[in-house]
C-alpha cells in the first residue's frame, strides 16, 4: 500500500521530499555506486530543488538524471521540462553535464525519432534491452494533473497499453503542448522508489479518486496500484483536505 504524507506548509513538504530523495541517493550509491533519477516537469523541479540544493552531503557526481516526460520544444522554451529543471536545480548543483539527459534537439519534428533517441540514452545507462528487460530507476519523481495524468500518460490513452517501448511519443496530449515524449507505464512502475508530489486546492478531487477509487484506471491510479509500497505521496494539507486515505507521520 502507498504511503501518504501530508504537510501544513509547502516548505516543510519540500524539505521532507528532499530528505526522501537524499536517502534514496545515499542508499542507491551504497548499493549500486550511482543514483538514477527521473524528474517530471510542472511544479516538481522547484519543489525538489528547495529541499536539496543547499545540502553539501549529496554526491552529485554520482547522479544520472533523466526526464519522466518532456515536451517536443527547444530546451530554452518556456514549455520545456528541462528548462524548469535547469533553472531550479541544474544551474545550482554540480551534477556532471554529461549525466543529465535532455532530449535531442535535432529530432523535435519527429516525436517517434525523439523517443527512440531518448530510449538509446536509457539503454546506454541501464544496459541493452536484451540484458535488462525494464530499466529500474532508483527514484521516479512524479506530479499528478487534475485529470489524473502523470508524466505524459493521459487517461484512456492507448499509450497506457504500451509494454515494449521504454520511451513513447505522444502527438495528441490533451494538455498543451500536444507533442511530447514520455517514459512508459512499465518503466515508471518499475522504479525502486516512486514519489508523487501534489500541492494546492486544484489537486483535492484527484487525490480522492486516485487514493480511494483505484479501479477508475487513471494513469496516476495505475502507478499507485502497480507500485504498491514503493509509492510515497508528498502532499500539502490543502491538497489532502478531502481524502480519508490514512496519513502517516513523516519520520526519516
Ligand atoms: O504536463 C505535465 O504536467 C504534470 C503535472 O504537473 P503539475 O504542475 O500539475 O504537478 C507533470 O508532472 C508533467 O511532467 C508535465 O509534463
Amino acid at each position: 500500500m502507498p504511503t501518504l504524507y501530508s504537510f501544513k506548509q509547502k516548505d516543510v513538504l519540500c524539505s521532507a521530499l528532499g530528505k526522501y530523495v537524499k536517502r534514496a541517493s545515499r542508499e542507491s550509491i551504497k548499493a549500486r555506486g550511482r543514483f538514477t533519477i527521473a524528474l517530471s516537469g510542472g511544479s516538481l523541479p522547484s519543489q525538489l530543488a528547495q529541499g536539496i540544493v543547499e545540502d553539501e552531503s549529496i554526491e552529485w557526481d554520482k547522479w544520472f538524471v533523466f526526464f519522466a516526460d518532456e515536451r517536443a520544444v527547444p530546451l530554452n522554451d518556456h514549455d520545456s521540462n528541462y528548462r524548469l529543471a535547469e533553472d531550479a536545480l541544474f544551474s545550482k548543483v554540480p551534477i556532471p553535464r554529461d549525466q543529465i539527459f535532455a532530449i535531442d534537439q535535432n529530432f523535435l519534428n519527429d516525436t517517434q525519432e525523439l523517443a527512440d533517441v531518448y530510449e538509446k540514452d536509457l539503454v546506454r545507462v541501464f544496459a541493452a534491452k536484451e540484458t535488462v528487460k525494464i530499466p529500474a530507476f532508483d527514484c521516479m519523481l512524479l506530479g499528478v494533473g487534475p485529470d489524473g495524468h502523470t508524466c505524459s500518460l493521459f487517461p484512456n490513452h492507448e499509450l497506457l497499453r504500451e509494454n515494449i517501448a521504454w520511451v513513447s511519443p505522444i502527438e495528441d496530449s490533451p494538455k498543451p503542448p500536444p507533442r511530447r515524449i514520455t517514459l512508459t507505464l512499465t518503466v515508471v512502475t518499475h522504479a525502486h522508489n516512486i514519489a508523487f508530489v501534489a500541492a494546492g486546492q486544484s489537486k483535492q478531487d484527484i487525490l480522492v479518486k486516485v487514493l480511494e477509487t483505484p479501479d477508475e484506471g487513471l494513469p496516476a491510479s495505475l502507478v499507485n496500484q502497480m507500485g504498491g509500497d514503493r509509492v510515497t505521496w508528498f502532499v500539502d494539507d490543502e491538497a489532502s483536505k478531502l481524502t480519508v486515505f490514512p496519513k502517516k507521520e513523516f519520520k526519516l
